[in-house]
């Protein structure tokens, strides 16, 4: 799988162990920055690229993930999702990584590099990858009226008050 990762200072080194292990499991991985350490970095614009390339690439069919990194994976998460049909999520343990794909076919996790060890992060990423979307009908509902939102600012038959 193709595996597009962006952080921030904070997330640095979690990111560059993160690519070793990545590449290591057989998976491209590239990297969207930053690609030195900088404490006064800025995490949207590396965010936003990684998030879009893994739209892109799914859209041309490619089969692709995000990975993002900063120091509680808040403002990476809120970045990844200002990019139009990416579904980005924010993993604290094993049971949100899964939920992501299985629920919300999440296609970026982001993760709080100052709130994990490296291994809990790895263990997350590797579950995020594995598990796949359930494609239960409701869910698949569910992340549709998201889509048609992001489109038209409506949902059909859902009143938003
Ligand atoms: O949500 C944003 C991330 O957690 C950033 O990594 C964090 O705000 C960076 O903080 P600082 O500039 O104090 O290192």
């Amino acid at each position: 799988m193709r595996i597009h990762i962006a952080t921030d200072h904070a997330g640095l080194e979690f990111s560059q162990t993160l690519q070793q292990h990545l590449a290591e499991a057989g998976h491209e991985v590239i990297d969207h920055g930053p690609t030195s350490y900088d404490p006064l970095d800025d995490y949207p614009s590396f965010c936003i690229g990684a998030a879009q390339a893994v739209v892109a690439d799914q859209q041309a069919g490619v089969d692709a993930l995000g990975v993002v990194f900063g120091g509680s994976g808040n403002g990476e998460q809120i970045a990844a999702n200002k990019v139009e049909g990416a579904r980005a999520a924010l993993v604290w343990n094993r049971s949100t990584a899964e939920l992501a794909r299985q629920h919300n076919d999440a296609n970026v996790i982001s993760i709080g590099a100052r709130q994990h060890t490296v291994d809990e992060a790895i263990e997350f990423i590797d579950l995020f990858i594995a598990t796949p979307f359930s494609a239960e009908e409701r869910h698949a509902r569910r992340i549709a009226q998201l889509a048609e939102f992001e489109a038209t600012g409506a949902i059909a038959g859902h009143e938003i008050r």
